[in-house]
């Protein structure tokens, strides 16, 4: 039967090119002829095929960006159909969380699916190259290739069946699967041969929003902010808005945003594009890598600020020449390394975040994060664009014990802690690797277990855990005492100095 199948579809095509060529037959033949068998014979070859064919490439048109629906029929494929096929593909995939290696058809294989007992027949077609009519390039990827695509093969009375019942049920299962057993990546980009490409590797990230050192109703705030935005697909498209939303981090150094970040991706279970701006060309390569994220995911552009800094001083040396000209088309430069190479401008970036493209993919978080938010330009910062300002402050009171509740919840020292924290400026960072504990007094607690011979090992293990426990935060504590006075002391120097200086005058 599968036979049967590619001969017909063969035989279509055979149909077609005799009528091509019939089409072309020379002058003399009459034109009403001519006209007539050319137009009759896709007709009668209709009529007699009793198959029909659709196209799934691995690109989309004029090959922007990926076609999701081929994604979502490898899957299917090779979870219903792989058991009766001869020709397989295997791969150890660096993007998994198994280790177990990914079969999948291999070209030209051609498998059968039943769906309600009908029969579906697919193929994996390879890549061919494209010379008929001369050579098409694709846009972004400069191929003059075909790409992969997969066909299927069905009777044309199927045709509804296959568009309105299988094709979506395809698409659902992958979902289905994606949800339940993927992997969440990390992307960043990478220049290869003057080319942009996204590379990617496995993204378990340890923070979560209960180990943030935040303000409580803040952290709440943000968890709700974020669930709304994962829960409003109707909102969004009943109000006709892009399914985005916009989040800058800001604060000194060390106060968690990168961390935050992290919490986000684990919260939302998305993944990550970091985002590098300096080794982006253009705004040609920042509209590819764009295109390449995929939906449910963060994307995220770090210390925006230092490319802010080129742009502003740039803006302000062309103000002062074309006086006042605030049309936002300024350049970035990105870096000294790619000066001479191309261009990435605000207006490119913000086309994404909030202009024309920005309705290209669906569910999408931006981050940026700056340590400096008094120097962004305001166009990129504008309510909507970045629809939260986060401010990631110091370490408070309340910030430290959440970052020492792993250890310890009540100690003779927070009194003390909790107003150093009060009187200085401190980031979690520090706090967090001062509480660090660092592998002291295990002899003391070795010889406490000595003692105790034939204590029930979970006993012991208790007992030691919580010894090394106390013990460590009594180490951990007494250490940030130490640092906060330190950092105290070295913060009232200067006005120890300037109240000597005045006494002296
Ligand atoms: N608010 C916080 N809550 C919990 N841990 C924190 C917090 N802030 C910082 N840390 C700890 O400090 C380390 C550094 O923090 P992080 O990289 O998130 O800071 P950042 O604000 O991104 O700094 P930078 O501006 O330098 O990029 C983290 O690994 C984390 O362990
Ligand atoms: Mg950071």
């Amino acid at each position: 039967m599968a036979l049967s199948v590619e001969k017909w579809v063969g035989f279509g095509s055979a149909m077609a090119g005799f009528g091509l060529l019939w089409s072309r037959m020379p002058e003399h033949v009459h034109d009403e002829a001519r006209y007539i068998i050319s137009s009759l014979v896709p007709m009668v070859m209709s009529y007699f095929n009793p198959y029909e064919q659709i196209t799934i490439s691995e690109y989309g048109q004029e090959r922007i960006g990926r076609n999701k629906l081929f994604d979502a029929v490898s899957t299917y494929l090779r979870r219903a159909c792989l058991d009766h096929a001869s020709k397989l593909k295997a791969e150890l995939r660096n993007n998994s969380k198994y280790d177990d290696p990914l079969i999948s058809l291999d070209e030209n294989q051609e498998v059968v699916d039943n769906f309600e007992g009908v029969r579906m027949w697919w193929r994996l077609c390879p890549k061919s190259a494209k010379n008929k009519g001369g050579t098409v390039i694709s846009l972004f990827t400069g191929d003059s290739d075909e790409p992969r695509c997969y066909r299927l093969v069905f009777l044309k009375r199927h045709r509804t069946l296959v568009v309105d019942s299988y094709l979506p049920s395809v698409v659902r299962e992958w979902h289905e699967l994606i949800a339940t057993n993927r992997q969440r990546l990390l992307f960043t980009n990478h220049s290869r041969d003057g080319k942009s490409h996204w590379i990617r590797v496995p993204y378990n990230p340890p923070a979560k929003f209960d180990m943030l050192a935040m303000d409580h109703s803040k952290k709440v705030e943000i968890m709700e902010d974020l669930t709304a935005f994962r829960e409003a697909k109707e909102y969004h498209s009943k109000v006709g808005k892009a399914w985005k939303r916009g989040y800058l981090l800001h604060g000194p150094p060390g106060t968690g945003k990168s961390t935050m970040i992290g919490a986000m991706a684990n919260f939302l279970e998305y993944d990550v594009y970091d985002l590098d701006l300096t080794s982006i060309k253009d705004n040609a390569e920042l509209r590819k890598l764009f295109l390449d994220t995929t939906d449910r995911s963060i994307i995220v552009i770090e210390d925006i600020d230092a490319i802010e800094v080129e742009l502003t001083t740039k803006r302000e040396s062309k103000e002062a020449a074309e006086e006042k000209d605030d049309n936002h088309q300024v350049t970035i430069e990105l870096s000294d390394k790619n000066k001479d190479k191309g261009k990435v401008t605000l207006s490119g970036l913000l086309s994404f975040v909030d202009g024309l493209w920005s309705a290209c993919g669906t569910e999408r978080i931006f981050v940026f994060t700056t340590n400096h938010v008094d120097r962004l330009d305001p166009a990129l910062i504008r309510r909507g664009r970045m629809d939260r300002h986060i401010e990631m402050s110091y370490c408070r009171f309340e910030g430290f014990k959440m970052l020492a509740k792993s250890y310890i919840t009540e100690h003779s020292l927070f009194g003390e802690i909790g107003q150093l924290l009060d009187e200085i400026d401190t980031t979690p960072a520090d706090v967090a690797g001062s509480l660090m504990p660092r592998g002291k007094r295990n002899g003391e607690i070795d010889r406490l277990l000595d003692g105790m011979n034939g204590a029930p090992a979970d006993v012991a293990g208790n007992l030691m855990l919580r010894v090394k426990r106390r013990r460590e935060a009594d180490d951990c504590l007494a250490r940030l005492v130490e640092t906060l006075k330190k950092a105290k002391m070295k913060s009232a120097a200067p006005a120890m100095d300037s109240v000597e200086e005045a006494k002296e005058d």
